[in-house]
């Protein structure tokens, strides 16, 4: 479904990816780790097109999107809820929906289904996304992805200093997602979180992917060193 291959990119001349190639195949869950300034969020913009590709490309569906602009990407279907959950802070949680709804020209009930996935959100549509706490703007920005009706989602950090019963909420609308055979590009911090949702991982360390494989094949203690500060 989507395909990196040899991505490099970074900041005007400070190169942080270097050759990173990675496969998100159909209906798989894929999960990037690694230590603060590894590159996560760098390889996630720049899969995006938010961030210029210097070499290498990327894939989706089949489709080279390599220089594609980022609401190019989103209108093909590759959804994308960045770090830091960005939403409007002075629209209310229901002029958020339909900004992104009526951009994406997607009908009422998508929407509709977004919400239900996160019925949490349903008492709190007239209020101001800026009045929401952490973990409930975490759950908005995920809505807002959905409701563009990705067939593709990727995900940085979704449970990123957010209130633990609200990261559990997530988790579990994250692997609802995947049982339904929504692909997922995640960057997750917390290993356990990562070994229950992740059918397969990739590790970054220093801009380059030092590990792949599933569960199974990672080596424990390994990958405790290499996601250790
Ligand atoms: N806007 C920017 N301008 C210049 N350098 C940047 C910029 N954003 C990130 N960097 C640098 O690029 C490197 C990779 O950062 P990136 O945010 O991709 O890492 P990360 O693995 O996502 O880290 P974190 O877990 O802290 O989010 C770091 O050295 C960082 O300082």
């Amino acid at each position: 479904m989507l395909s990196v291959t040899g991505l490099e990119s970074g900041y005007g001349r400070a190169r942080v990816l270097f050759g990173v190639s990675l496969e998100v195949g159909a209906g798989q869950l894929v999960c990037v780790m690694g230590r603060n300034g590894v590159g996560k969020t760098t390889l996630l913009n720049t899969v995006m097109g938010v961030l210029p590709t210097v070499a290498g490309t990327v894939t989706f569906d089949g489709r080279d999107v390599t220089r594609l602009k980022p609401h190019e990407r989103v209108r093909l279907g590759m959804g994308y809820v960045p770090q830091g959950h960005q939403c409007f802070p002075q629209l209310s949680v229901h002029g958020n929906l339909m900004v992104t709804l009526e951009a994406a020209k997607q009908p009422k009930q998508a929407l509709d289904e977004a919400l239900d996935l996160f019925p949490a959100l349903k008492p709190l549509l007239k209020r101001s996304a800026g009045h929401l706490s952490g973990g409930q703007q975490q759950q908005l920005a995920i809505a807002r992805a959905l409701v563009t009706r990705p067939r593709m989602l990727i995900l940085d950090e979704p449970t990123e200093g957010i209130q633990p019963s609200i990261i559990l909420e997530i988790e579990a609308v994250i692997e609802r997602l995947h049982a339904d055979g929504l692909p997922v590009l995640l960057v997750e911090q917390y290993l356990d979180i990562a070994l229950r949702l992740a059918d397969t991982f990739a590790i970054l360390d220093g801009g380059h992917v030092v590990r792949t494989g599933t569960a199974e094949d990672l080596h424990r203690e390994d990958v405790r060193r290499l996601l250790a500060v």
